[in-house]
C-alpha cells in the first residue's frame, strides 16, 4: 500500500501553482469520461524527503474514494480504492485542530491531549499561515479500512485541501460537493444513519457491565457517530423496564426513528425486543426499525454473534467495532424465538434472541452471580464446583427436528425413543397485519393500557384454556344496545387476536399432536440448552453451524450418565466451539430443531431465557424466522 501515512493532506493546484497545459487537458479528458454522482480532482503531497510534490488524483465514485499516484518514474504508478463501506463520513470546512476532528484522538487521555494541543499550537506558529489568510476549504474523509489477517479496522483519515480559488467561500463550494456526494453514495449502499429525515434512538444503560455506561459512549460511541454525521436522540435508562416501555409506548417511533441501537449488555437488548413486540404495530416496527447493539455489558453475546455473521471484528476494541457496525447499518434478518412458560398455573409469553438454558449452563451462570465481584473468574470457579457436585434432571424433551424425518450427517443427532409428528409453517407471523395508527390510538386503547398484566399471565393465543380478553373502549356508546356492545367486544376480540405475534404450537397444558413430527425423550439430563445465535457470550461459541436467520434452535443435550472428563472437556472447548462431538456420541449432541418443549419433573431448578432466570416450570419455545432486522455492514 503506498499511502503510508494515516494522515495525508492532499492539495489540489491553486492558480499560483498553474497546470501546465497539457496537464489541464489530461485533466479536462478525465472530466469529460465520468459516470454521474463521480467527481475528479488532482492534488499534490508535499514530500518532505524528496522536497517535491507527488501528483495523486482522486476520483470519488460509487465503490469508494481511488487514489492514484504518479511519479516520475514511469514505470511507478500506485494505485488505491477506501471502498464506499469503509468510510464512516465526512466533514468539510476551514481546517479544524487535530483534536476537533473526532475519532479515536479524542479518546486520549488529557495529558496527551494537552501536549498535542501544544505541538500543534507551536507547529501552527512556524509553519502554518495563520487562519484567517488560509482561504483553503477542507474535506475531511473518516474512514476505517478493513484487513485481514489478523481481522481489524484501521482508522484512516484522508484530509482533501481545496484551495484553486483566493475565495474561501468558492473554496467550500468544491468541498461541499464532494462532501455530499460521499453521503449520497453511503446511502446507495443502504446505510441506516445516512437515510434522510430519520434518527437513530439509542437507549443506553449506565449500570451495564462495569458500569462505565455513559463515559464509554461518550469517549468511543460519540466521536464515531459525529464522523458519521448520525443524528440520534440518546435515552439513558434509569431502571429496569424503562426500555421496554419506552419502546412499547412511544407513538412517534416509526416515524421518527430508522433504528434503535442499545449500548448495553443483552439484557436491555432483550427489553427492546419485548417492548417491540408489545406494540400494537409490532409487526410494521419489527419490519422497519433495524436494531442495533453497541456491547457495554457482561456477556455480549448478540454483539459478539453479530460480528462473527459479517466477519467483523470484535476485540480488542469491541465497542468501537459494534458501532462501526451500527453506522454502516444495514438491515440482516434476524430469527427470534416465542417462548411459553407456565409456574403454577400462571402462563406467559416472552420473546428472546439468544438462549434458553435448563441444567448446567444456566445453573453455573445463575448460582454464580453471588461470586459477581471476582469478574469473569466466577464461571470458572463455579464450573468446578458443579462438576465435583454434579446434578442431573428429570424430565421430558419435546422437539420439532428441522430436517424430516433425517437430519443433515453435518449435524450428529441422538437417538429419540419416541416419536410422533407436526407441522409448522415457516413464517407463521406473516398471516397477521398491523392495526392502522389512528385505530391503535383510539380503537384500542383500553387494551394496549390494560394488556401488559394480561399478555404475560396468558396461554397461547389457539389453547382452549386461554385466558386472554382484549378490552374494548365502550365509553361515550351508552346509546348503543347492549347486544351491540357485546358483539362488538366479541369483534374486537377476534381482530385483537389476529393483531398480536401467534405461536403455532398447541398451549403448553395441551399434548403434541403425535402423529406430525415430533420426537420426545424421557429421562435425565445434565443440560439441555438452547442457542439461535453463534455465541452466548463474547467468549463462548456456543452455536457454531448457527446463522442469525436459519430458522433454527440448536439444541444441545447432555443427557445422565455423562462422565466428568467428557463434561470437563466440554466445557473447556465452549471459547473455540470444538465442544460439540463430530461423531454420533450416546451422551451430548446438537439437535437442529424448530420447536421444542421441556417438562421438567420436579419443582426445583433454574431456567433461564436470554441469560435471565424465568420461573422454573414447563416452558415451549419455536422459531419466528427472520421476524426482526438487526444491524450488519453486510445486509444479508
Ligand atoms: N438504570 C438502570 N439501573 C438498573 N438496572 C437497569 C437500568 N437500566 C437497565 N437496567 C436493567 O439492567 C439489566 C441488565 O442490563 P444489561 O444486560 O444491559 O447489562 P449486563 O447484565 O451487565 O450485561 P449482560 O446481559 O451482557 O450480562 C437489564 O435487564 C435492565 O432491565
Amino acid at each position: 500500500m503506498w499511502v503510508k501515512a494515516q494522515l495525508t493532506t492532499m492539495t489540489p493546484t491553486s492558480s499560483s501553482q498553474q497546470m501546465q497545459p497539457a496537464a489541464e487537458e489530461e485533466q479536462e479528458q478525465k472530466e469529460k469520461t465520468l459516470l454521474p454522482g463521480e467527481l475528479i480532482e488532482t492534488f499534490y503531497v508535499e514530500n518532505k524527503r524528496r522536497q517535491q510534490n507527488i501528483k495523486i488524483q482522486v476520483k470519488l465514485c460509487a465503490q469508494g474514494v481511488y487514489l492514484r499516484r504518479e511519479t516520475n518514474d514511469t514505470d511507478h504508478i500506485n494505485e488505491q480504492l477506501i471502498r464506499i463501506e469503509d468510510i464512516v463520513g465526512s466533514s468539510c470546512g476551514a481546517r479544524q485542530r487535530k483534536r476537533a476532528r473526532g475519532g479515536l484522538n479524542s479518546c486520549r487521555n488529557p495529558s496527551q491531549q494537552q501536549e498535542e494541543e501544544q505541538e500543534e499550537s507551536q507547529s501552527q506558529s512556524q509553519s502554518q499561515p495563520p487562519p484567517q489568510t488560509d482561504n483553503s476549504a477542507y474535506l475531511y474523509i473518516y474512514a476505517y479500512l478493513k484487513k485481514e489477517k489478523p481481522l481489524r479496522r484501521v482508522q484512516t483519515l484522508r484530509i482533501l485541501r481545496f484551495r484553486s480559488s483566493e475565495d474561501y467561500a468558492e473554496n467550500l463550494e468544491t468541498a461541499q460537493r464532494w462532501h455530499c456526494r460521499i453521503r449520497e453514495h453511503k446511502q446507495h449502499t443502504g446505510a441506516i444513519c445516512a437515510a434522510a429525515n430519520k434518527r437513530l434512538l439509542i437507549l443506553l444503560n449506565p449500570k451495564s457491565g462495569s458500569g462505565k455506561g455513559r463515559e464509554l459512549f461518550q469517549k468511543q460511541v460519540a466521536p464515531l457517530l459525529r464522523e458519521a454525521q448520525a443524528d440520534y436522540d440518546l435515552q439513558i435508562t434509569t431502571h429496569s423496564q424503562y426500555a421496554l416501555e419506552y419502546v412499547r409506548s412511544r407513538k412517534d417511533l416509526l416515524e421518527r426513528y430508522a433504528g434503535i441501537v442499545v449500548a448495553s449488555g443483552d439484557g436491555l437488548f432483550y427489553e427492546v425486543l419485548n417492548g417491540l413486540m408489545e406494540r400494537m404495530d409490532w409487526r410494521r416496527a419489527c419490519a422497519q426499525l433495524a436494531l442495533g447493539i453497541i456491547p457495554c455489558g457482561s456477556g455480549n453475546g448478540l454483539a459478539k454473534s453479530i460480528a462473527h455473521h459479517c466477519n467483523e471484528p470484535y476485540d480488542p476494541k469491541p465497542i468501537m467495532h459494534a458501532t462501526l457496525i451500527c453506522v454502516a447499518g444495514r438491515a440482516t434478518p434476524m430469527d427470534v424465538v416465542r417462548v411459553e412458560l407456565n409456574h403454577r398455573s400462571r402462563h406467559s409469553v416472552m420473546y428472546s434472541f439468544l438462549s434458553i438454558g435448563w441444567g448446567l449452563i444456566a445453573d453455573i451462570d445463575i448460582e454464580s452471580e453471588r461470586l459477581r465481584s471476582i469478574g469473569a473468574q466466577r464461571f470458572t470457579l463455579w464450573a468446578i464446583r458443579r462438576l465435583i457436585t454434579l446434578r442431573s434432571y428429570q424430565g421430558k424433551l419435546y422437539y420439532l427436528p428441522a430436517e424430516q424425518p433425517a437430519a443433515s450427517p453435518a449435524t450428529p443427532t441422538c437417538s429419540a425413543p419416541a416419536v410422533s409428528r407436526i407441522s409448522l409453517p415457516n413464517a407463521p407471523y406473516s398471516e397477521f397485519k398491523d392495526l392502522p395508527d389512528d385505530q391503535q390510538s383510539d380503537e384500542f386503547a383500553d387494551a394496549l393500557s390494560t394488556d401488559r398484566s394480561v399478555y404475560r399471565q396468558t396461554d397461547s393465543w389457539h389453547s382452549a384454556a386461554s385466558r386472554r380478553t382484549a378490552y374494548y373502549s365502550i365509553a361515550g356508546q351508552s346509546n348503543r344496545s347492549r347486544q351491540s356492545v357485546a358483539q362488538r367486544i366479541e369483534a374486537a376480540n377476534a381482530q385483537f387476536a389476529e393483531l398480536v405475534p401467534t405461536g403455532n404450537m398447541p398451549g403448553l397444558q395441551l399434548p403434541l399432536p403425535a402423529e406430525q413430527g415430533w420426537l420426545c425423550e424421557q429421562g435425565e439430563f445434565v443440560m439441555v440448552h438452547a442457542a439461535y445465535t453463534t455465541h452466548l457470550a463474547s467468549d463462548c461459541y456456543f452455536a457454531p453451524s448457527s446463522r442469525l436467520n436459519d430458522g433454527l434452535i440448536y439444541l444441545v443435550v447432555i443427557r445422565g450418565g455423562v462422565g466428568r472428563p467428557q463434561l470437563l472437556n466440554f466445557l473447556l472447548s465452549m471459547q473455540s466451539g470444538n465442544h460439540l462431538p463430530s461423531e454420533p456420541d450416546p451422551f451430548i449432541c446438537v439437535l437442529p430443531v424448530r420447536a421444542f418443549r421441556i417438562e421438567p419433573s420436579g419443582s426445583q431448578g433454574i431456567l433461564t431465557v436470554d441469560g435471565e432466570r424465568v420461573d422454573y416450570g414447563p416452558i415451549q419455545a419455536e422459531v419466528f424466522p427472520g421476524l426482526i432486522n438487526v444491524m450488519t455492514t453486510t445486509g444479508q
